[in-house]
């Protein structure tokens, strides 16, 4: 990106800018680099406005391609744009907006490793537009690393925030945990569903993955559940259900026209799956037990839901034919009104479907994924806006919503519900587009006390508000560790000269923290602790760390903060034959905050507890979480806890051990 000097803006266009901004922001502005990530609803109306605002340079990043449901708010694109690249029509859409400015857009995910600490650092300021948590998280994170300020915003409907964050000025967006999406007992969704909402999720979380996915073979979530406590017997017949899913995934991927696959796979899982559930009659003491569904007699009407009476139930049975005709006396329990294929008015996906009619749908989607599958797609997930998938969890869900006597849904609202879908409001967008600005600009100007969190609020009398910024969370795993870089070709260099060169001896020219116990992750992956030192002598690609990625070097005793290295590569114009890895310089030097006034040795320490019960360990929020594939208990590293039980001291971990989190108990 070139940072030519721009001619003086004066008049014309600039009149209110600068009347506004004044002439030294405005002109600045011709220069300044900004980086927008997303150009969907948020992202196009504020292209818009830093495009009419004047900011230089702008480079634009989303990964997406136009879909037909976007063209209601995001004003850039047109139908003739659909399929393609968000961030190259946006830029040249709102390029014709003011000559004036550059914009570099980029279709691609935020998250590839050509994104590294360096190119963050090219930019005076970060926008996010984005709609998930996991690229706000990345974002975050690379301009803490960076020193780049962002300012994050988001909308829901008729709410909105934007809140800028600044590295040790203000909190960054991890400081403050964020909820967990809601989520489901597995038992819940795999065997006893008692909302249309379980069985959106089973169909589209579980039966979906299950036919069109990966191949996973595993049963980690089910391991999860038996950890959590769940129902032992219930799990296990989950097991041999999950097993039996190769027969049918083959089905569906053989190419033979007489295989009739969405039969097999109706059979395995509204028939069998559910017979074997009844055999377990335990579980169907306090509560109806479900309906196996039978193909044949859906497909020709006679099939007959028949649920035991509930207490609740007004009176008597409640039936209903597949075709939708109640029976007997009943109606359904309030169930969507049974409805008779096209009699009922209105638009195509607001109609409610008979079970004749998701039968029908369940098998033409069925066969439409199949055929995806046979035509070289190796997996399909879900998406709202992929029609053969969306019908699918339609159907499924409502099938498997009649076995269990559960309200069905439309199309329309399991897309909603599926894509866990608020409404966008253009408007919404609009507004907190241009409060994005307005940040951005306090951020420019440095006008620090001008920094506020804006809220868009349901109140009509009062739309916005505004909260005072807040201080980082000393205990944040993001915003408080000690960044710095190494540049290096990872083929070459090894765990161990990273860090030997990055600890540095302590007391050298070179500085640092000297030789200490320190345990290394990439992510949420432990690579080495004191005591397992086996990849010290690896390549780092060996380890498949590589450019963009962070090594944390995490202090046994707790004492000293965490240091992130970014990976970032070599110079282009370093010699072949120069070294491998060039080190930050000064090496970087994080917090040090001593645990005892007088320092008593770790093993006499450990020592002399006896009659003191209970021993304090050092902040396990300073860790970064482990749950991937080498599980650490979150009170310590493999190491300590290896030393701890060689010690006769027994850590506890899980939820139902009854003790603070920083606690060990002495057997
Ligand atoms: N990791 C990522 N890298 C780059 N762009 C991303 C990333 N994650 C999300 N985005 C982009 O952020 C934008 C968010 O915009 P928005 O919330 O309007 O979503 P949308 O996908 O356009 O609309 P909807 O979800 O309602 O269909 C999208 O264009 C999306 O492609
Ligand atoms: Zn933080």
């Amino acid at each position: 990106m070139s940072s030519t000097a721009e001619i003086p803006r004066r008049g014309g266009r600039y009149t209110h800018a600068e009347a506004i901004l004044g002439p030294e922001l405005c002109n600045r502005l011709a220069n300044t680099k900004v980086l927008l990530v997303g150009a969907g609803g948020i992202g196009c109306e504020l292209l818009k406005n830093v495009v009419l605002t004047g900011f230089g340079h702008i480079t634009l990043l989303d990964l997406d391609t136009i879909d037909l449901s976007n063209l209601n708010r995001q004003f850039l694109f047109r139908k003739k744009d659909i399929k393609q690249s968000k961030a190259m029509v946006a830029a040249q859409t709102a390029g014709a907006f003011n000559p004036n400015v550059h914009i570099y857009p980029i279709h691609a995910n935020i998250k590839e490793p050509q994104f590294d600490i360096e190119w963050f650092r090219g930019f005076d300021i970060v926008l996010n537009a984005l709609d998930n948590l996991d690229a706000r998280r990345h974002v975050n994170k690379m301009c803490m690393a960076a020193g780049t300020p962002l300012v994050e915003s988001g909308t829901a409907g008729y709410l909105g925030q934007v809140q800028p964050l600044l590295k040790d000025r203000t909190e960054c967006f991890d400081c403050v945990p964020k909820p967990t999406p809601k989520s489901f007992p597995v038992c819940t969704i795999r065997s006893t569903p008692s909302q249309p909402l379980h069985c959106i999720v089973w169909a589209k979380s579980y039966l979906l993955p299950q036919l069109f996915g990966e191949d996973e073979g595993g049963t980690a979530e089910l391991d999860d559940a038996e950890k959590q406590g769940e129902n032992a017997q219930e799990i296990a017949a989950l097991r041999k259900e999950a097993l039996a899913y190769k027969a049918v995934r083959k089905a569906l991927r053989s190419a033979d026209p007489t295989d009739d696959a969405a039969k097999t796979v109706f059979q395995k899982v509204f028939h069998s799956d559910i017979l074997n559930l009844l055999s377990m009659t335990d579980m169907w003491r306090s509560r109806a037990p479900p309906t196996p569904l039978d193909f044949h007699a859906i497909e020709n009407g006679s099939f007959v839901i028949q649920e035991a009476v509930k207490s609740h139930t007004a009176a008597g049975s409640v039936n209903e034919t597949s075709s939708g005709k109640p029976a007997v006396n009943g109606h359904l329990n309030g169930n969507a009104a049974p409805q008779i294929n096209g009699t009922n008015a209105g638009l195509k996906d607001q109609r409610a479907l008979s079970l004749q009619d998701n039968l029908a749908l369940f098998v033409s989607s069925t066969n439409r994924l199949a055929a995806r599958l046979q035509a070289g797609e190796e997996t399909i997930s879900f998406d709202k806006d992929d029609d053969d998938t969306l019908d699918f969890v339609t159907a499924a869900s409502n099938l498997r919503s009649a076995a269990y006597y559960i309200e069905r849904k439309t199309r329309w609202e399991v897309k909603e519900m599926a894509g866990n879908i608020i409404p966008a409001i253009a408007t919404t967008n609009a507004i907190i587009s241009g409060l994005i600005v307005l940040q951005a600009l306090h951020v420019l100007r440095k006008s620090y006390s001008a920094l506020k969190n804006v809220h868009l609020q349901f109140k009509p009398t009062v739309p916005l508000s505004t909260v005072n910024l807040c201080l980082p969370n000393p205990k944040c795993e993001i915003c408080r560790d000690t960044y710095t870089t190494v540049l290096c070709d990872p083929a070459k260099v090894t765990l161990g000269e990273v860090l030997d060169g990055i600890l540095g001896d302590g007391d050298g020219e070179r500085g640092g923290t000297g030789r200490r116990e320190v345990s290394v992750y990439e992510d949420k992956r432990i690579l080495s602790d004191p005591d397992w030192d086996d990849n010290l002598d690896r390549t780092l690609e060996s380890l498949n760390v590589t450019r963009g990625k962070f090594l944390t070097i995490v202090d046994e005793e707790g004492e000293w903060g965490n240091i992130a290295v970014a990976l970032s590569v070599l110079p282009a114009n370093h010699l072949v034959d120069g070294p491998s890895l060039i080190l930050p310089s000064p090496l970087p030097k994080p917090n040090y905050t001593p645990r005892h006034s007088s320092p008593v040795p770790p093993v006499s320490r450990k020592r002399s507890a006896p009659d003191d019960e209970i021993e304090e360990l050092g902040p396990s929020s300073k860790r970064p979480k482990i749950n991937g594939t080498m599980s650490v208990p979150e009170m310590g590293s493999p190491s300590k806890k290896r030393r701890l039980e060689e010690d006769g001291l027994i850590m506890l971990s899980g939820a139902t051990d009854e003790a603070d989190d920083d606690v060990i108990v002495i057997n």
